[in-house]
């Protein structure tokens, strides 16, 4: 299994954002520690994924970087991906790791220790956790479970912890003490006025 990194920049597909301008900013700064979470609106086809994950793919390769592909395994394959992310309306964790196989990176959401440990055991190699904060990038999300949420799910696990939702380089330290080993965000790059500079805060706040 590939180590992982610690920032992972979630792709924003919504109109007027720059999905690929901002990566290209973040990979020189970043390198192996990037991670890309290609993840496209859900009425978006199939081939526009997998064009998009494409261009991912080949954007993170010189520099060491991983691309995963949120929800759509098959694109994730097709690509060559180093894995994907599923929540709790995709494919069941295990069924997840079947299709991608056992070397492949596979990112699962949860909220609580319980459904967590549950993960691990049916083949996650990382959780996503939260929404730790509010955020506007998501509707329809249960209320934020904050730092304290992380850690119970941080000491439940043996597997790095990916804090996720509404995170800043701001609450960076406190998510870490909590255990959490890195974060993924789309606001905090996609909506930086220089992703560069803003990939380079955040990831100071990771590695201190
Ligand atoms: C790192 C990370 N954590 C959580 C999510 C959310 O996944 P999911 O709950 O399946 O929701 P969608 O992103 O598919 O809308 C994620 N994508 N990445
Ligand atoms: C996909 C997802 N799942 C939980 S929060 C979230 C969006 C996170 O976006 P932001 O970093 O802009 O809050
Ligand atoms: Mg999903």
């Amino acid at each position: 299994m590939p180590s992982l990194g610690r920032l992972h920049l979630i792709t924003d597909t919504r109109p007027g954002r720059h999905p690929l301008a901002v990566l290209r900013a973040a990979l020189p700064v970043a390198g192996p520690e990037l991670v890309v979470q290609v993840r496209v609106a859900d009425d978006a086809t199939d081939r526009e994924a997998y064009e998009l994950a494409r261009r991912v793919v080949a954007l993170c390769a010189p520099y060491g970087a991983t691309c995963l592909v949120n929800d759509r395994l098959h694109v994730a394959l097709a690509v060559g991906a180093a894995g994907g992310h599923v929540g709790a309306d995709d494919l069941p964790v295990r069924a997840a790791r079947r299709v991608l196989g056992s070397t492949a990176v596979l990112g699962a959401t949860t909220r609580e220790a319980e459904s967590a440990a549950a993960a691990v055991a049916a083949g996650a190699s990382y959780l996503g956790v939260g929404p730790c904060h509010a955020t506007s990038t998501k509707t329809g999300l249960p209320a934020p479970i904050g730092p304290a949420g992380v850690r119970a799910v941080a000491e439940a696990v043996a597997v790095p912890v990916i804090a996720i939702g509404g995170v800043t380089a701001a609450s960076v330290p406190a998510l870490r003490a909590a255990g959490a080993y890195g974060v993924a965000v789309v606001g905090a790059l996609s909506g930086a006025a220089d992703p560069a500079r803003a990939t380079a805060t955040l990831l100071g706040a990771l590695t201190c």
